[in-house]
This record gives structure tokens, C-alpha cells and sequence, in this order.
């Protein structure tokens, strides 16, 4: 009987190392990821300031930091894995939408289009973006090391206000933009008749993405305005499943 007791114990206690084991991992992986992210968009954001200074204008700026803003936005995606595996208490749809909308205007709005990447919109949301990263980031990497500064906590609930409608308006400011060029060109586009007897209209994809800001853009919105009202000002959310 002792010796049930004792191996039932022994093994309660190899659970709960395994569990700590596991969290550790999931904490070390985490801080790794946030502290190499803060990285990432704080060199991005020195070399937007340094090519500005330097240059005296914006004309260039994207064309000098492409490849970094391309590496760092789309290893992003690693971010909907760790909701999806339960590491973060996040919903997948919501950083998914986050994260594929950003890795869209990347890759298939900026990136493709070379005639708009000197646009005062795209430095908009580039600027928005790498602020809110930056504050993001150091959020989470301070508070997984348990030494949050307030200062960070209210920039990471707060400047989204003013941050994420300014954001939007510099992605739809640069998808409009766009429109001309992807119309005039056909890319990325598929006309009948074609081997696959498909038709893909790259223009009214775009018109439709563009839309697809009004159902999907207040949900992020007031998403973040309720973790705010949480972490803030304390209030209990109940969350619906996701
Ligand atoms: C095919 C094309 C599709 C196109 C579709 C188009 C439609 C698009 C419509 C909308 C487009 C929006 C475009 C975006 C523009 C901009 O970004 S503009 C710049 C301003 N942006 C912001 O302010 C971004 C705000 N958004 C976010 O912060 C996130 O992306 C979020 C997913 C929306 C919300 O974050 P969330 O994680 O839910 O909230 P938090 O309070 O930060 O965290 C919750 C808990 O999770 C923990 N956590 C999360 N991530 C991490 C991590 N990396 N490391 C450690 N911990 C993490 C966090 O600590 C919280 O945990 P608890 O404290 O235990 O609750």
C-alpha cells in the first residue's frame, strides 16, 4: 500500500515536472521569439529613421528595407501556431486575420506592385506598424520576464486607438492607390478561355479585400478594446469560443 501511495506520488510529481518541463519550453520559446521580434522591427525602425536622415525623403525608404520587413512580417505567422497549440491565450481567427492581412499588403500589394512603394501611405502604415511592433513585442517579452514598466503596458493598451485606424487607413489608402496599376497590367489575374477554364479578376479580388475591412476591421478594433478594459482596468471578459 505505502509503495501505491509512494509510486502514485512519484508519478503525480514526473506529471507535474513534465507540465512545468512543457511551460518552461512554451516561456523560453516565447521570450526567445518576442525578444528576436523586438529586434527585428527596431532595426527596421533605424533604418527607416537613418534612410530618411541621410536621403531627405521617402523615395527609396521601402526599396532599402523590403527584405528585413519581409522576413519579420511573414515569420509572424509562427504567431497563429502558438495560438492554435495553446502556448498563448489568443484566438486563432483573430491573429490569423491580423497577421495574413499585414502578410498580404506585404507580399501582394507592396512587394508586386514596384509603382506604388514610393506612396506616402505605404511609410504610413510601415511607421504604424513598426511603432506598434515595437511596443508590442517588448510587451510580451517584459512580461513573460515578470518586469513589466507601466510605461509599455499603457503604450500597448493605449496607442492602438489612435494607432490602428491610422494603420488601416495607410493599407486602404495604398490598395486604392494600386487599383490602376493592377486594372492597367491584368496581373495576377486569369482571363478566359485558359487551359484551367478559370476566371480570376486580381482588381475586383482587391475591391473585395478592400470591403472586407468594414465587417472584419472593428472586430480586431474592439477585440483590443476589451483586453484593454481587462488588463487596464481590470474587468473579467468572458470570452466566447473562438
Ligand atoms: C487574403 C487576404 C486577406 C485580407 C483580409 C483583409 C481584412 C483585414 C481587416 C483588418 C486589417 C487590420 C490590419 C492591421 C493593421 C495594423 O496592424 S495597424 C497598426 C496597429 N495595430 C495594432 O495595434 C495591432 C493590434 N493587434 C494585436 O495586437 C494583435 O495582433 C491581436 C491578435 C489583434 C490582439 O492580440 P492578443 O494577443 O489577442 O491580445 P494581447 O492582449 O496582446 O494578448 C492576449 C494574451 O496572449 C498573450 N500573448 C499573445 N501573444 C504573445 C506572445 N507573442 N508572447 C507571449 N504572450 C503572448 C498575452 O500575453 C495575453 O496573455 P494573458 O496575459 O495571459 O491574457
Amino acid at each position: 500500500m505505502a509503495s501505491t501511495e509512494e509510486d502514485g506520488s512519484v508519478e503525480e510529481k514526473e506529471n507535474n515536472n513534465k507540465k512545468r518541463t512543457k511551460s518552461a519550453i512554451a516561456v523560453a520559446w516565447l521570450t526567445f521569439y518576442n525578444i528576436a521580434m523586438t529586434a527585428g522591427w527596431l532595426v527596421l525602425a533605424m533604418a527607416m529613421m537613418r534612410f530618411y536622415i541621410q536621403k531627405g525623403t521617402h523615395k527609396g525608404l521601402y526599396k532599402s528595407i523590403a527584405r528585413t520587413l519581409k522576413f519579420f512580417q511573414t515569420i509572424a505567422l509562427v504567431e497563429v501556431v502558438h495560438c492554435a497549440i495553446g502556448i498563448v491565450r489568443t484566438s486563432v481567427i483573430v491573429t490569423g486575420v491580423q497577421v495574413c492581412s499585414r502578410i498580404f499588403m506585404v507580399w501582394f500589394i507592396t512587394n508586386s506592385i514596384k509603382q506604388i512603394q514610393n506612396e506616402e501611405s505605404v511609410i504610413l502604415f510601415l511607421a504604424v506598424w513598426t511603432f506598434t511592433e515595437i511596443t508590442r513585442y517588448s510587451f510580451y517579452t517584459f512580461n513573460l520576464l515578470n518586469h513589466l514598466p507601466y510605461f509599455i503596458k499603457w503604450a500597448r493598451y493605449n496607442m492602438f486607438i489612435i494607432m490602428y485606424p491610422l494603420g488601416v487607413a495607410g493599407e486602404l489608402l495604398t490598395i486604392y492607390t494600386a487599383l490602376p496599376y493592377v486594372r492597367k497590367t491584368g496581373m495576377l489575374s486569369m482571363r478566359l478561355p485558359n487551359k484551367y477554364n478559370v476566371s480570376f479578376d486580381y482588381y475586383y479580388f482587391l475591391v473585395i479585400v478592400m470591403l472586407s475591412y468594414i465587417p472584419l476591421f472593428p472586430q480586431l478594433y474592439f477585440h483590443m478594446l476589451r483586453q484593454r478594459r481587462k488588463v487596464l482596468l481590470g474587468e473579467i471578459i468572458v470570452e466566447k469560443d473562438e
